[in-house]
């Protein structure tokens, strides 16, 4: 897993790196952060050759990058423009000595520098020259970047974004992109005039760690691709765990606590999975939830309905065993003792996805949990029934594991969806220092929480395709079926794993029919295509396990 970190943090990591034990001379680390950008924009420019650029340089370190930056490109044979927001005197002294190197190679003649202080623009020349450039590399603002843009940089970043609309011209961040907020994702421009929008890069070369707004829209939107530069950290302060630690989700994380399965296992090794759910109307639900469990590779699954349900569901899916319970439409409290006679036999149950909004099936659900010992993943209406019983659920909290899109996880915690986007993170781990849960905050990304409310993880995988109805029950399912996984550590790594390949098996959906309009059920059907795929990542000595590439071929 990657760290994700805030800015705080990063100016932490930097300060630790110059100032504490390690000593590294402060220019040396910008001479590495601007010397990184230069290599790995490579990928995406191929060579600095020949090219016209501009490098726009902001008055804080992330501009003494650009200098930096400016020195190596002119060597590989740019011709460059060096756009220099801030007075000499104002800069670091890392960032200073760079930008006087500069200034002895403009006097010889090699670039051109324009001191754009305030005041002394040439606007003209300005937009001829990004007429003819190639590449923009924005070094404006880094993780110094605060509340809303303000010129000049409002009025640089829309000529750059007015200028690379036509897509001829490449743009790179240092970093992150201008107007991005590091630790959230938030954007500078609310679309009034005073305030301007951000940077839209083609790539992101970022230092150190990788920032917490590069995974949160609108903020990730921004970035254009992300990669990833140690810039020469100490490998103690690229590893170390942080307070408030986040981290992203990696193949090796899942294909770790995914232990292989023991060759003389059997189905009783593999748990006993119990949908309890569904209503009337929306009995397809939980028949998609066992379809998740068992392509999850679930031992034994028993799908537990209200008995007017029944019929429909038997024969459905033929792996599975359906009984009604009770003798109505929806679950009531009238049938919490029938369960609790079989709940003893079962290692996990799942309970919520169609199950209506009957207030007598609130206390059923209530019941269910306070009467068992087992884990319970609880998601969809069972989340929207309990969604006052904060002082209810927060002792069972231990072995329950939550899973709410946006609008259910407004309604449980009370806060409105636009501000939890405003620091989902956050938003997310208040909850769980209330409820006690294992959070799966479902959305673009994921974020998980374990239930100590100390790590954060964030889920990589998944696309647009799967915002479709059924998709999260499929995954309600996954998650019981990897908490019963034999070997895996805890439920909020089964929470991971779930998610994780449930994303993957809609990216492989994505690549087999194409951006959106496959079903749940094809989702569920792939799980066992990303395993493989896990299982050969994890015989594969590279360093780099692209579990994509691997799918491709299986
Ligand atoms: N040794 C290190 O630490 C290393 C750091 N490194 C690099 O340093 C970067 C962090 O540098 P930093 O801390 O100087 O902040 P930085 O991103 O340049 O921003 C500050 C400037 O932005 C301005 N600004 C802020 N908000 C604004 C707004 N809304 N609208 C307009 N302007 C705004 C603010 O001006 P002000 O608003 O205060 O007038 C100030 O001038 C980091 O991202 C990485 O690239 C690497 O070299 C590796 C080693
Ligand atoms: N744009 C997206 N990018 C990545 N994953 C997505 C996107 N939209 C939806 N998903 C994933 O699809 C699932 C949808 O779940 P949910 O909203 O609960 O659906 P339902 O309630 O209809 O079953 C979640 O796991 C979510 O993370
Ligand atoms: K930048």
């Amino acid at each position: 897993m990657k760290k994700l970190c805030t800015a705080d943090q990063m100016h932490h990591m930097d300060q630790t790196a110059m100032y504490g034990k390690y000593k590294i001379a402060p220019v040396v680390l910008m001479e590495n952060a601007g010397h990184a950008v230069v290599e790995k924009a490579k990928d995406l420019i191929i060579s600095w050759h020949n090219k016209r650029v501009i490098v726009f340089c902001g008055k804080g370190n992330n501009g003494g990058d650009g200098f930096v930056i400016a020195r190596h490109i002119l060597a590989e044979g740019a011709r460059v423009f060096v756009y220099v927001l801030g007075k000499d005197a104002s800069y670091s002294t890392e960032a200073n000595y760079h930008l006087q190197t500069l200034y002895a190679m403009a006097e010889e003649g090699s670039c051109v520098i324009e001191n754009y202080a305030e005041g002394n623009e040439d606007n003209q020349q300005l937009h001829q020259r990004l007429k003819e450039t190639d590449i923009i590399v924005d070094a404006i603002v880094g993780t110094g970047f605060h509340g809303q843009l303000h010129n000049p940089a409002t009025f640089l970043v829309r000529c750059i974004n007015d200028a690379a609309k036509n897509g001829k011209i490449k743009v790179i961040a240092v970093d992150i992109p201008t107007g991005v907020n590091t630790d959230t994702g938030e954007i500078s421009g609310n679309g009034e005039e005073h305030t301007g929008e951000p940077i839209y890069a083609d790539m992101t070369v970022t230092f150190g760690a990788l920032k917490r707004g590069m995974q949160f829209y609108p903020g990730k939107k921004c970035c254009g691709s992300i990669v990833w530069d140690p810039i020469g950290m100490p490998v103690s302060l690229l590893r170390n765990r942080e307070q408030n630690a986040a981290y992203l989700l990696e193949t090796a994380d899942i294909e770790r606590v995914l232990c292989s399965r023991a060759p003389d296992s059997h189905k009783g090794t593999h748990g006993t999975i119990a949908v309890v759910s569904g209503s009337r109307d929306m009995i397809g639900a939980p028949l998609m939830t066992c379809r998740g469990a068992m392509r999850a590779g679930a031992g034994k699954i028993f799908l537990r309905v209200p008995e007017q349900t029944a019929s429909y569901c038997i024969g459905k899916l033929p792996e599975i065993m359906v009984r009604g319970i009770g003798s109505g439409s929806e679950f009531s409290e009238n049938d919490v003792f029938q369960i609790l006679e079989e709940a003893k036999k079962w290692t996990v149950i799942a309970i919520g996805p169609g199950m209506g909004k009957n207030s007598k099936t609130k206390t059923f659900i209530q019941e269910v949990i306070r009467n068992t010992t087992c884990p319970i993943v609880i998601d969809a209406d069972a989340l929207n029934l309990i969604h006052s019983e904060k002082e209810f659920i927060s002792p069972y909290g231990k072995r329950i594991i939550m899973t709410p899109h946006l609008a259910e996880f407004s309604r449980l915690s009370g806060v409105s969806i636009a501000e939890v986007k405003k620091d989902v993170i956050e938003a997310a781990k208040h909850f769980v220092h209330e409820w006690n849960v294992t959070l799966v905050l479902k959305g673009a990304p994921t974020v998980i929480v374990s239930s100590d409310a100390q790590t954060v993880y964030v889920n990589p995988t998944g696309n647009a395709g799967m915002a479709a109805g059924g998709m999260g029950d499929v995954l309600t399912g996954m998650i019981a079926a990897f908490a019963a996984h034999d070997g895996m550590p805890d439920l909020c790594a089964a929470a991971c794993s779930g998610v994780f390949i449930h994303g993957a098996a809609g990216d492989y959906c994505y690549n087999k029919y194409g951006p959106y309009g496959y079903s749940p059920c094809e989702v569920a059907d792939a799980i066992p295509r990303v395993i493989k795929a896990l299982e050969i990542a994890g015989d594969t000595a590279s360093e780099d396990r692209n579990l994509f590439g691997m799918m491709e071929s299986i």
